[in-house]
């Protein structure tokens, strides 16, 4: 949950702590190491937590900082704050080329591509005599503020903070901006993000790159803090220790990533000092013990630590504004119009005919029901439809133009929206922000605008946009819950609303009524009609035969991936071919 004033209420007493008389200096420096820790746990959040992408080989990416402003500094006496940017920048281009490999990997191949290079940039890092081999670089200028040299951990505290403080912030703009809600809905899989126009390549290059350059931003600190870089803090072992400071934490929360860091770095050090006393002997004991702590902590709380504070914290309702211009809507055609021209589709599995050349078409204006039994094709028809699969032979063509080549964010940029058999929303996020994810492609304020908070205005117009169209299906009271805890029917009246956001020419549901009462599912066939008389066109698969039989003004029927029949609902009710091969007779 994105909770407004809290990083206020943070910044505040940890800005104090450090100088209250009496704190311990030790103290300081554990604090400095723990806001390192954080800007790369925050990455991780970002990374792991949100884009659902595991990387153990984020301490490459210190490294690439670390290293980046220890040659500027030291064999080209560059002042540090000028070798910033560039260090950013060194890390940037970095994770660009690594993340153009990495981010299309996916499973356990991801996890396993971040393991292997973590190991390989630990070894070049060891090995380039130019960057001192595993002996590193040392003399490395501390940094300095109006000509003052900050050494002890007290004076380099304030940049510390600023900087965790900075990542914070911009890290929770970003993730309650347009782009941070593509970004979101990555975690429960691509499809349903395709489906609404994000470019899923993309986005997971961009979360790669931003969670790499707040580890390269660790890095350069890390490099003026302890004035000597060496390839140990940069390996494998520190890229697991940080991922289980997000994972300790809480992957999924922001704020779990500095409660994360503070945790292990806290436990760490105990163990360090209290071990040896109890065991009367060296050894690293605290690696076992801090093992061991951890398997059992994540046993009792697999979500991380934060979800037990943010209990105790007041989360904020996010406020929708009625008054904001509208979004752009889409053009419809003219009514009964040749809208969608499905022309001998044909699309085999192997040696399995999913769909057998079947032509049909949706005309502006109108519901078609597309029925059959049970792997009849329905679904497969569906997927060819919106670029999930693209048939063997055949032609799809959306006012006249060939669509069958194309993937589903181009075939939705066309004003194609779907739902799915098998509901696709993000549990994590509110109601409201799932619907949000249909206006994506009526919106476009990118990734800077969403870090920097310039896109109030078109963000008010999104979410009135979504609130408008829970209203519409009778669950505008439900928008600040989390979609997760949603019943099934609710979740699919859900995702007829984000669907609508997209302001569709043609909208296709998936089995929407399933799930829902009858008084439900009255209210539906009643939403559909209006959207009907409004020009919308509408391709539904359903199973239940009233609702179908009520409300649509065609059906075609699919058996054993063939069209069975095509006509007038009292038609295909009297059909005697379908009541024996769909209904076995009961129409
Ligand atoms: N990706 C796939 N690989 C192999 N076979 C598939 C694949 N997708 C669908 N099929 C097969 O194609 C046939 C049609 O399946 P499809 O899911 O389109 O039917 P359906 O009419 O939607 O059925 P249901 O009502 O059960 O969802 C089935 O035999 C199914 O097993």
């Amino acid at each position: 949950m994105l909770t407004r004033g809290l990083p206020l209420l943070f910044a505040l007493v940890m800005l104090a702590v450090p100088y209250i008389p009496g704190f311990p200096p030790f103290w300081v420096t554990l604090l400095n190491f723990i806001g390192l820790a954080s800007l790369v746990a925050i990455g991780l959040v970002v990374l792991t937590g949100v884009g659902g992408m595991t990387s153990f080989g984020q301490a490459a990416f210190v490294g690439f900082g670390a290293y980046t402003t220890a040659i500027l500094t030291t064999t080209y006496g560059l002042s540090p704050w000028v070798s910033l940017p560039v260090a950013l920048l060194f890390t940037m281009l970095a994770a660009v080329a690594i993340g153009l490999v990495t981010v299309r990997l996916s499973g356990h191949y991801l996890p396993l591509g971040t393991i292997a290079w973590g190991m390989a940039f630990f070894y070049l890092f060891g090995n380039m005599q130019s960057l001192g081999g595993f002996n590193g670089i040392s003399g490395i200028p501390p940094l300095s503020v109006a000509g003052v040299p900050l050494y002890s951990a007290h004076q380099i505290y304030p940049v510390v903070f600023v900087a965790v403080l900075l990542a914070l912030v911009l890290t929770r703009n970003l993730l309650d901006s347009r782009t941070g809600r593509a970004m979101r809905a990555l975690r429960k899989g691509t499809t349903a993000a395709e489906a609404f126009g994000i470019n899923v390549a993309r986005t997971k290059l961009a979360v790669f790159v931003y969670a790499a350059v707040l580890a390269g931003l660790s890095g350069w600190l890390f490099a003026h803090i302890q004035r000597g870089v060496t390839p140990t803090a940069f390996g494998l072992n520190a890229g697991i220790e940080y991922l289980l400071m997000a994972v300790v934490g809480g992957a999924g929360h922001l704020y779990g990533a500095l409660l994360g860091a503070g945790v292990v770095v806290i436990l760490k050090d105990q163990l360090q000092n209290i071990l040896p006393r109890l065991f009367g002997a060296g050894g690293n004991f605290e690696m076992i013990v801090f093992g061991a702590l951890l398997v059992l902590g994540l046993q009792f709380a697999r979500d991380g630590l934060w979800p037990y504070i943010a209990r105790f914290v007041p989360s904020v309702r996010r406020q929708v504004a009625s008054t904001t211009a509208a979004l752009p809507a889409t053009d419809r055609a003219p009514a009964a119009e040749v809208l969608l021209d499905v022309d001998g589709a044909t699309k085999t599995f192997g040696g399995l005919v999913a769909v057998n050349n079947i032509t049909f078409e949706v005309r502006s204006g109108e519901i078609l029901g597309l029925l059959g039994p049970n792997g009849a094709g329905k679904s497969t028809t569906f997927n060819l439809v919106t670029g999930v699969a693209q048939p063997t032979r055949g032609e799809i063509r959306l006012e006249g133009k060939r669509i069958d080549r194309l993937p589903p964010r181009l075939i939705s940029s066309l004003g194609v929206a779907r739902t799915f058999q098998h509901v696709k929303l993000v549990p994590d996020m509110t109601v409201l922000e799932n619907v949000a994810i249909g206006a994506h492609l009526r919106t476009g304020a990118g990734f800077v605008a969403g870090l920097l908070r310039a896109n109030r205005t078109e963000e008010q117009a999104i979410f009135q946009e979504a609130a408008r169209n829970l209203d519409r299906i009778g669950l505008g009271d439900e928008m600040h819950q989390l979609a997760g805890n949603l019943s099934l029917g609710s979740s699919r009246l859900v995702e007829i609303a984000r669907a609508l956001c997209l302001s569709p020419k043609l909208l296709l549901l998936d089995e929407p009524a399933a799930g829902l009462r009858r008084f439900e599912k009255e209210k539906l066939a009643r939403l559909l009609q209006g959207l009907r008389a409004e020009g919308m066109s509408i391709l539904l698969v359903e199973h239940d035969m009233e609702f179908v039989m009520g409300l649509t003004d065609r059906i075609v029927v699919l058996d054993f991936g063939t069209k069975l029949a095509e006509g007038a609902p009292v038609e295909i009710q009297n059909n005697p071919a379908v009541q024996e091969a769909y209904l076995g007779g009961v129409l």
